[in-house]
């Protein structure tokens, strides 16, 4: 079965990801406020998402939804399948509708945060099984930073914790995201950004693939 799914919809489908502490949620509201400066209409959004599963995966990344009597967090493939489950109505909720309209659709995270982060303790084959029916991006937007310079802005930024924060777990990570890009590329575009430049120099850089994106016919 492919594991990829590709759609022609008059909107645009673009996707920033990276480790926690890239700058993602950075790059992802200053892109959207130049191109509605410059009369796109654009949707910003975000996965988990804010629908139903979306929300059960932020209280399960908190630690405040886990297995009973304290017995630690839900398992890797719970996850997994949840994540997966919150991509397909995150698509059908927000995703589609915006780009049936014509929309540029921003989402920061969406399939390579799964082969990334759940495929540092399962099958990435099986986690890109799982998410078959997610349509691919016309442009995914890899902000790459040392694991380190991701710490340091995460203890800049505050606020508690999540569950796949800790250092060791992020220097995973970093290396399942370059094999997921691996796995992908040939299927999609995926391009790596300087996630360590300046923030207006990050924002510059992916304003170059993403206007080349929005001149391209369908
Ligand atoms: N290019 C950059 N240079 C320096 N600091 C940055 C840069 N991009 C983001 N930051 C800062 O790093 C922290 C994490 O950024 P954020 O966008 O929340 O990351 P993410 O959404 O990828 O976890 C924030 O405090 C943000 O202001
Ligand atoms: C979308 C997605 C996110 N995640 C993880 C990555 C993040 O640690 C967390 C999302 O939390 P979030 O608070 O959005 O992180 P950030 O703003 O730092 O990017 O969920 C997965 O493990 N798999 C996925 O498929």
């Amino acid at each position: 079965m492919s594991a990829v799914r590709k759609v022609a919809l008059p909107g645009r489908f673009i996707v920033l990801e990276g480790l926690d502490g890239a700058g993602t949620t950075t790059q992802t509201e200053r892109l959207a406020s130049v191109l509605k400066a410059e009369g796109h209409a654009v949707v910003t959004t975000r996965e988990p998402s804010d629908g139903p599963v979306g929300t059960m995966l932020r209280q399960a990344l908190t630690g405040r939804l886990g297995l009973p009597h304290g017995r630690g967090p839900l398992a890797q493939e719970t996850l997994a399948l949840l994540f997966a489950a919150d991509r397909t109505d995150h698509l059908h909720a927000r995703v589609l509708p915006a780009l049936e309209q014509g929309k540029v659709v921003l989402c920061d995270r969406y399939v390579l945060s799964s082969l990334a982060y759940q495929g540092a303790s399962l099958s990435m084959e099986w986690v890109n099984t799982v998410n078959s029916h997610a349509v691919s991006p016309d442009l995914t937007l890899f902000v790459g930073v040392d694991p380190q310079v991701a710490a340091t802005r995460r203890a800049v930024r505050g606020g508690p914790a999540e569950l796949f924060e800790a250092d060791e777990a992020q220097r995973r990570i970093a290396l399942q995201y370059l094999k997921a890009i691996e796995l992908r590329e040939n299927h999609e575009r995926i391009v790596h950004i300087d996630g360590e430049l300046s923030v207006e120099a990050v924002t510059e850089a992916c304003l170059v693939e993403v206007r080349q994106v929005l001149a391209r016919k369908r």
